[in-house]
């Protein structure tokens, strides 16, 4: 489950700190990336539902699982300063959001020790059983988001991008526009699930979190 398509050999490469203190990955380096249009991915998405039949919840599973997976590979616990590793995963109101609460999950099975901030909420099944979940696991959600980049950088080592997805449109409405500035001042890495919060599905990297120089643009997961 990701907006981007990678070509070619190199999906997951070695992980190595330059020296500047960033993650610098092959990853990162690729230009081997297709990546579909808004239109695309929620065509694919509907395609899913009617024609295969399948539910949001399963789908939403699988993509929360499939980033966590994602992260553990690019960002192995063993290679972090901290055990375990602490990750800030924020969670925007709308499916992109639950593939967070769900990956926070899967995180936390994998070594890691997530916190949630998941400032708006909605009143649906799935979402407030998600929410169970993750309390039921012992992972902490945050009353107000960290208000200075500097105390995300001290005490996280990565956060977890899960704001919004295909369906972000227009300018960006608070509490998010905040949100997303703090963000825009972290020197820890973003790993952004589907797409980076705010870049748009048609200009990647031109978003709010963007744009991104190369050394720096979030995972995409
Ligand atoms: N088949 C798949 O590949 C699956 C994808 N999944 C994930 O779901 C998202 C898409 O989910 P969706 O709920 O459609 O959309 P978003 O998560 O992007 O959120 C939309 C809500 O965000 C709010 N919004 C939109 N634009 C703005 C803005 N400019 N400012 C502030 N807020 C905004 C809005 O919420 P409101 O409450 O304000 O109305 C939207 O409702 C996809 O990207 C995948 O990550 C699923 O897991 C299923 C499988």
């Amino acid at each position: 489950q990701t907006i981007a398509c990678r070509w070619g050999p190199t999906w997951w490469g070695p992980q190595r700190l330059n020296s500047g203190g960033r993650w610098d990955s092959e990853v990162m380096a690729s230009t081997a990336v297709k990546y579909l249009s808004q239109e695309e991915a929620q065509a694919v998405d509907q395609e899913l539902f009617n024609e295969y039949q399948f539910s949001v919840d399963q789908l939403m599973e699988l993509a929360g699982l499939s980033c966590a997976t994602a992260i553990a590979k690019a960002y192995p616990p063993t290679s972090m300063s901290r055990s375990p590793p602490t990750v800030l995963v924020i969670c925007g109101p709308g499916n992109n959001g639950g593939d967070g609460l769900v990956c926070a999950r899967h995180l936390k099975l994998f070594g890691y020790e997530p916190t949630i901030y998941y400032p708006k909420r909605p009143n649906k099944p799935l979402f407030t059983a998600l929410v169970t979940q993750c309390q039921k696991m012992d992972i902490p959600f945050l009353g107000e988001m960290p208000s200075e980049p500097t105390m995300i950088d001290e005490l996280y080592e990565l956060v977890v991008d899960a704001i919004f997805g295909f369906s972000f449109k227009g300018d960006v409405r608070e509490p998010f526009h905040s949100i997303l500035s703090i963000l825009k001042g972290l020197t820890v890495p973003i790993a952004s699930i589907d797409i980076p919060s705010g870049a748009g599905t048609q200009k990647v990297g031109q978003g709010r979190l963007g744009p991104y120089p190369p050394d720096s643009c979030p995972h995409q997961v």
